[in-house]
């Protein structure tokens, strides 16, 4: 079993390196890429918080200078770790995709800017002249495992033809594994990503049983409403992928996520046994919001994130 986390949007959150030199996190997401193309031709942008030097692509919101995160994926790499680049977030709240083309473009726009790097089509330079003629290389030479789709507002249109795309570039680079994630909310059907799952192979689900009343992982700690891990393992069942894996997602503090929905250690454990041992095929793990709060979410001398660990590998 796995521990996911996020990266990218903690509070003086330190550089990405001092999360994969810890054992406790196997798969990283870096979020997020917040903004997203308007067109075909036009650039997502990308909020890494205090990351990056502050500099952006000319003419566009995506950041150009994020030269901790190119220095520290290949140790990241080297340490075992997935490291997955994360679209939307909590504060996409105005994002959506405007139709299958434009989700075609953005795609590409991600494999050939944060995939494999390839000077043929990519350029590490990128200058507004080359805009139409390569894409640019924001993390440099260095590049991600995959996609994770955080998408939290304006409905589902064109994830599912996103997702079919990456997929098809993932074909065309067998020298490693790809994967596609999501982070939707506990309601079922999701208005974003129901669809998506649906109709698009995802590798890993971890659902935010954290942000919403009554299918909450405090619901089920306090007997109220109905955490619904079963019903979400219909839904992977009936997707595109039914052995794509599904996380608890939690939040790493208290004011990690609204008032109400932290857990402590002590009572994540019992909910994370029964789960694991309920659905031994489908249970993948846990994800945290976020890696940040959970390094500085000390009790009785580990962090959050070592007991949740602890908890999996107990
Ligand atoms: C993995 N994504 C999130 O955890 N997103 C998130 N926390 N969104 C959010 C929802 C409500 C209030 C603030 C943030």
């Amino acid at each position: 079993n796995n521990v996911a986390v996020y990266y990218g949007q903690g509070a003086n959150q330190p550089r990405l390196k001092h999360f994969c030199e810890q054992t406790t996190s196997d798969i990283i997401n870096i979020g997020f890429i917040n903004q997203f193309p308007k067109h075909v031709g036009d650039f997502p942008g990308s909020n890494f918080a205090n990351q990056c030097d502050g500099s952006f692509f000319p003419g566009t919101e995506l950041l150009s200078g994020c030269h901790q995160i190119w220095q520290d994926i290949p140790s990241c790499k080297a340490a075992g770790k997935t490291i997955l680049l994360s679209i939307g977030g909590g504060t996409a709240t105005a994002q959506s995709i405007p139709d299958e083309e434009t989700a075609v473009w953005f795609a590409d726009f991600l494999w050939y800017s944060f995939g494999p790097y390839n000077s043929a089509i990519s350029s590490l330079g990128w200058t507004e002249k080359l805009a139409g003629l390569a894409f640019p290389r924001p993390f440099l030479t260095s590049s991600v495992d995959g996609f994770d789709f955080d998408i939290e507002y304006n409905g589902g249109v064109g994830y599912a033809a996103m997702i079919n795309r990456l997929r098809w570039h993932f074909t065309k680079s067998p020298e490693q594994a790809y994967y596609i994630s999501g982070a939707p909310q506990c309601p079922i059907p999701d208005a974003q990503l129901g669809n998506a799952i649906a109709n698009s192979h995802f590798d890993f689900i971890w659902v935010q049983w954290y942000n919403t009343g009554g299918c909450s992982a405090a619901d089920w700690v306090h007997g109220t409403g109905k955490f619904n891990f079963d019903d979400w393992v219909g839904v992977i069942e009936k997707s595109a992928n039914p052995n794509a894996k599904l996380f608890i997602g939690l939040p790493a503090s208290k004011d990690a996520a609204n008032a109400g929905f932290y857990l402590t250690p002590k009572e994540v454990k019992p909910l994370v046994k029964t789960y694991m041992d309920k659905h031994p095929k489908h249970f993948g793990g846990v994800m945290l919001w976020e890696a940040t709060a959970g390094d500085n979410n000390v009790i009785d001398g580990s962090t959050y994130t070592e007991h949740i660990k602890d908890i999996l590998y107990d």
